[in-house]
């Protein structure tokens, strides 16, 4: 059947709807990594979004299952030039038409999707509806994005704990992404996985050696409620933030964040390390960012840069060992160049050990 991505700035581009006829609202923006469909869809920061994908082929290669981020698909609907009926990989168990179908996301397909994208790159991102009946459409009478408390509809309910490793990480849960979790559990780590709104003293009772603050969706000014106890806990352990719980912590010491005009989502960020010069090659999703001139009192100073537009990538503090990268060196999708950026975290937390041990 016909179906209709309508902008709200009134546009309507026409596709081919696939899976059940149902109107979806979700803020518009678009991925361009020319793989990782599977991860994208199963990544918890795309909550209540709708993603088109720039690259044309999308569901070549199937579903598989192990490239999941997160237990189902998150965004609101997927919007593409072409989706492949059939998976071709040996490891491909089901379509992405038919995996889509079973959680009733609506899959736009035959999309001029260039044409969006060329849309949003000079609007920006925004709202949007994908409907069969374009003429009837009232963005004022839509739910929109900002009522919806993103965090809260993905973050866990309960505590548990992964791994058996030597180091005791509580990763405070806004959303996060499989991929984290394994990488800290490869690099020797236990992790217990606690809701978003946990508080700080049942987070004590854990007796942590280190704070993760994970990825997740929306807009980090939503969560301003958490941040004078993130930066208590951040000046008391070790603490590692990822992309969201990088935005956090900058809120948290009394840093700004802003929204960039059209998101980063993609597997080839190039992002500056400003303290060696090295050069890393990022996977990204995000629309928010720290802003520079609002870190002058923070005690943070940037490290990491974006070469494409030198927004900020990354802070280090001058007090306190802290890790904090708007990127993603857990990759999944995109290279895994800068995972080494987790042993910042793990050297951080045995000083810390040792500073124990001889104290
Ligand atoms: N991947 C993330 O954690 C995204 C963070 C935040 N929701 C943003 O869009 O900027």
């Amino acid at each position: 059947m016909k179906g209709y991505l309508v902008l709200s700035t009134g546009e309507v581009f026409e596709g081919e709807l696939l899976g059940e006829s149902k109107e979806v609202y979700g803020e518009v923006v678009f991925f361009t990594g020319m793989t990782g469909y599977e991860e994208v869809i199963t990544d918890p920061s795309f909550k209540g979004q709708m993603v088109v994908f720039t690259y044309p082929l999308i569901g070549n290669y199937g579903i598989n299952g192990d490239d999941q981020e997160s237990k189902a698909p998150q965004p609101s609907a997927l919007i593409m030039q072409s989706c492949r009926s059939q998976g071709y990989h040996y490891q491909s168990h089901e379509s992405l038409e038919k995996y889509a179908n079973k959680y009733s996301i609506p899959v736009l397909v035959g999309v001029d999707t260039r044409a969006v994208v060329k849309r949003i790159r000079e609007l920006g991102d925004m709202g949007a509806i994908i409907t069969t009946n374009p003429e009837m459409i009232d963005f004022s009478t839509k739910q929109v994005i900002g009522t919806r408390n993103l965090v809260e509809e993905v973050s866990t309910t309960k505590i548990e704990t992964f791994g058996q490793g030597d180091f005791h990480v509580v990763m405070i849960d806004f959303g996060y992404k499989k991929s984290i979790l394994t990488s800290l559990i490869k690099l020797g780590c236990k992790v217990t996985v606690v809701p978003f709104d946990t508080d700080e003293k049942t987070i004590n009772n854990l007796k942590p050696d280190g704070i993760f603050l994970s990825n997740g969706p929306g807009n980090p000014k939503k969560l301003l409620h958490l941040t004078e106890q993130i930066k208590r806990l951040a000046t008391t352990y070790p603490t590692m933030g990822i992309c969201l719980g990088h935005q956090l912590l900058a809120l948290a010491f009394g840093g700004d964040t802003q929204k960039l005009r059209f998101g980063h989502r993609g597997a080839n960020q190039p992002v500056q390390d400003i303290l060696t010069k090295k050069v890393y090659i990022t996977s990204q999703n995000h629309s928010y960012f720290v802003t520079d001139e609002s870190l002058k009192k923070t005690g943070f100073t940037p490290r990491y840069i974006n070469i494409n537009d030198r927004s900020i990538e990354g802070m280090s503090h001058i007090l306190y060992p802290i890790t904090s990268v708007q990127f993603h060196p857990e990759a999944h999708p995109g290279p895994t160049d800068s995972e080494e950026i987790f042993l910042h975290f793990l050297t951080d937390m045995s000083s810390k050990r040792r500073e124990k041990v001889y104290a």
